[in-house]
């Protein structure tokens, strides 16, 4: 190695014990076994299912709970012990309204504060002391390591220990310390975070969910097709924000366009009420826990109107200037025979029903209306304007990507590009041709242009972000057309389906996935492909894990619209060092379920493969930054110290 970095070095480690030390401390860090990845995906704004999976670790925090109080707690302790790691503050209020006197309250407080440091002290034995540390509650750290490292047979400090659990209780901290010591068990049981995308749409509250990341201790996002038609709003695309208010309008969530995110939809309210009439084809699906007035349902309905025709019209010059988009199927508005009321699209003529045209002009269907143009500018001013927004949106960019080679595995959230033949489809982007790995790292390029340049609204690159929501070479969309002009005005249902790209029937295939693994540069034994995006269908019999285990397809449905057709309630996947486990999740019903009753309707876990040798951070992509850390060290060694 160079001697200038070498001396660099030496400024940090200036002597030789540093350096040995700082040798010894990552060696043995190395033969630690791994930490827990846990992978998500499709949480679709569905905050209170998904920060109970991430509360209870996809069902690791109890299963640490058995693993250490089997032989001495029921079940229903154990249930009652796992709600309060996962939900401390909610459940010291009930067991406070419960407990009949002072001294019962105070014993409690003291079984719980034993139990729980007994928990933390097994959770914790595959990490070091120092990152032990970062995962304890601050104005506790020191107070816990003397009770962590106690030893239960040193009966001479036993007294001592049990006077330091007294006096925190006596001086009224025990509250505070056990909702310490619940969230640092929360942490302890997951290592690191994968969101294999599709944070945003459908669900009521995805601001929340991007809260909860941003403080997650740990994490990475693979963006999914929703994630980035947001993205791209925020970058300046005016048809991706015509998108997420249509999804907003139709799922009855215009909430969090107006309350989460402060934009005004006052502009867009005017035009609607002006335009628009009710219309079935357009009435918002509703929550069962928010009942609707005829009058709200009514303005969302004329809302859900007005932003899909401006919608429609925006799509119109971005096909026409990209005509390697392919897209011409899609001009809509100029497919429609406004005197017959039909359309032709792909060769099959349809008669409309539900038409809203009234801002439409026959003779240049895609025109904005003055009107419209400007409600649409006004809308992107005051979103690129909310600071929260802008918070989340700097948070997907910084924590995400488009697929991510993570310990030997691949994850990306739609799919890669093929053909039947399972060959590589190749797309051309500005007089260049791309497939493959290379086509998702233009893609990616784009959007991080896009993101950068705000204020262009028709470039390229901006561009781009709405074709990942739509385009038929998408790696996010994974289908050839999106039919949502057909799913509003069109009866018949078979000019509403949406042909996948063919790696959904190919990723079945062992082979294919090893050469998809291997176009990604991924060892194909070792590696898995971790998909999120199309709904397994498990009601139907199909299986989540694939080709041999080599594929894993972990969207189960949070999003409660998409329940019936799963049957289930979201998979999720750990990999701990022992391999790698599917976990069916069963309908979230409340936390007060799980809070009163225990209910935490555990989940269903599949092998999806096991290690025949436990897998030690060595072997994993943080082992090999400290493996090239440890060879600097060494070269630092020779250098200066060894002669
Ligand atoms: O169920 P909705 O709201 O009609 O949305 C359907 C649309 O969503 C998509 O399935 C994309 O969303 P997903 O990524 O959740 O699948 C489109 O292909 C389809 O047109
Ligand atoms: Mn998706």
């Amino acid at each position: 190695m160079e001697a200038k970095y070498l001396n660099l070095l030496s400024e940090k480690f200036n002597s030789e014990e540093k350096v040995v030390t700082e040798i010894i401390n990552l060696e043995s860090i190395l033969d630690l076994p791994k930490g827990t990845e846990h992978f998500v995906s499709d949480l679709h704004g569905e905050f209170q299912a998904f920060q109970h999976v991430l509360r209870n670790g996809s069902g690791n925090v109890r299963v640490k709970i058995r693993d250490v109080f089997k032989d001495r707690l029921t079940e229903d302790e154990i249930s009652e012990f796992a709600a309060l790691v996962y939900y401390p503050e909610d459940k010291l209020k009930l067991v406070k309204n419960q407990v009949g006197s002072r001294e019962a309250l105070n014993e409690w407080y003291k079984i719980k504060i034993h139990h729980m440091i007994e928990l933390i002290s097994f959770a914790s034995s595959k990490y070091t002391r120092s990152k032990l540390r970062k995962a304890l509650p601050k104005q506790f750290v020191y107070i816990i390591e003397e009770l962590l490292y106690k030893s239960d047979e040193d009966t001479n400090k036993k007294p001592y220990y049990e006077k330091i659990v007294d006096k925190i209780i006596t001086l009224g901290q025990a509250e505070k310390l056990i909702i310490g010591l619940s969230y640092t068990t929360q942490r302890l049981v997951v290592d690191h975070l994968h969101v294999v995308g599709d944070i945003y749409d459908r669900g009521p509250e995805p601001d929340k969910i991007m809260d909860t990341l941003i403080d997650y201790h740990s994490l990475d996002i693979q963006w999914g097709n929703h994630d980035v038609l947001w993205i791209g709003a925020y970058a300046g695309s005016k048809v991706c924000l015509a998108n997420i208010l249509r999804i907003c309008a139709r799922y009855d969530n215009l909430d969090i366009i107006e309350d989460a995110y402060g934009i005004n939809l006052r502009p867009l309210l005017n035009l609607a009420e002006k335009y628009y009439e009710d219309n079935p084809a357009f009435h918002p699906k509703q929550h069962s826990e928010k009942a609707l007035t005829e009058q709200e349902k009514l303005q969302i309905t004329k809302i859900h109107q007005a932003i899909a025709i401006i919608q429609f019209k925006l799509e119109s010059p971005i096909i026409k200037r990209r005509p390697y988009f392919e897209m011409e199927e899609r001009l809509v508005l100029e497919k429609v025979d406004y005197d017959k009321q039909e359309i032709t699209v792909y060769g099959e003529t349809y008669p409309l029903e539900h038409t809203c045209f009234s801002t439409v002009d026959p003779e240049d269907p895609v025109k904005l209306l003055e009107e419209e143009e400007e409600v649409i500018d006004k809308l992107l001013l005051s979103l690129q304007q909310s600071e929260k927004l802008k918070r989340h949106m700097n948070f997907l960019m910084k924590k995400g990507s488009l697929y991510l080679k993570y310990n030997g595995n691949l994850l990306i959230h739609g799919c890669i590009p093929v053909d039947e033949d399972g060959n590589m489809e190749q797309m051309e982007i500005d007089g260049n041709i791309y497939e493959g790995r290379e086509l998702l790292n233009q893609f990616e390029n784009h959007l991080r242009k896009a993101f950068k340049d705000i204020e262009s609204t028709d470039d390229l690159s901006t561009d781009l972000v709405w074709y990942l929501w739509t385009g038929k070479h998408s790696s996010l969309f994974g289908k050839r057309a999106m039919t949502t002009f057909e799913r509003y005005f069109i009866k018949d249902k078979a000019s509403h389906k949406e042909e996948k790209n063919p790696y959904y029937h190919l990723r079945e295939d062992v082979d294919v996935c090893r050469k998809m693994l291997e176009e990604f540069n991924l060892d194909p034994e070792q590696g898995h492909i971790i998909n999120g995006h199309t709904p397994v269908k498990e009601i139907d019999g199909e299986n989540p894990i694939k080709a041999d285990g080599k594929m894993i397809v972990i969207d189960g449905g949070f999003s409660k619209a998409y329940q019936k057709t799963t049957g289930i309630a979201g998979y999720t996947l750990l990999y701990n060092s022992y391999g790698m486990q599917l976990v069916a999740h069963q309908h979230f019903n409340s936390k007060k379920n799980v809070l009163l009753n225990g209910a935490d309707a555990l989940s269903v876990r599949r092998i999806v493969d096991e290690e025949l040798q436990r897998k030690k951070i060595r072997d994993t992509n943080i082992g090999a930054r400290l493996q090239e850390e440890i060879e600097m060290l060494q070269a630092l060694m020779s250098y200066r110290y060894i002669n």
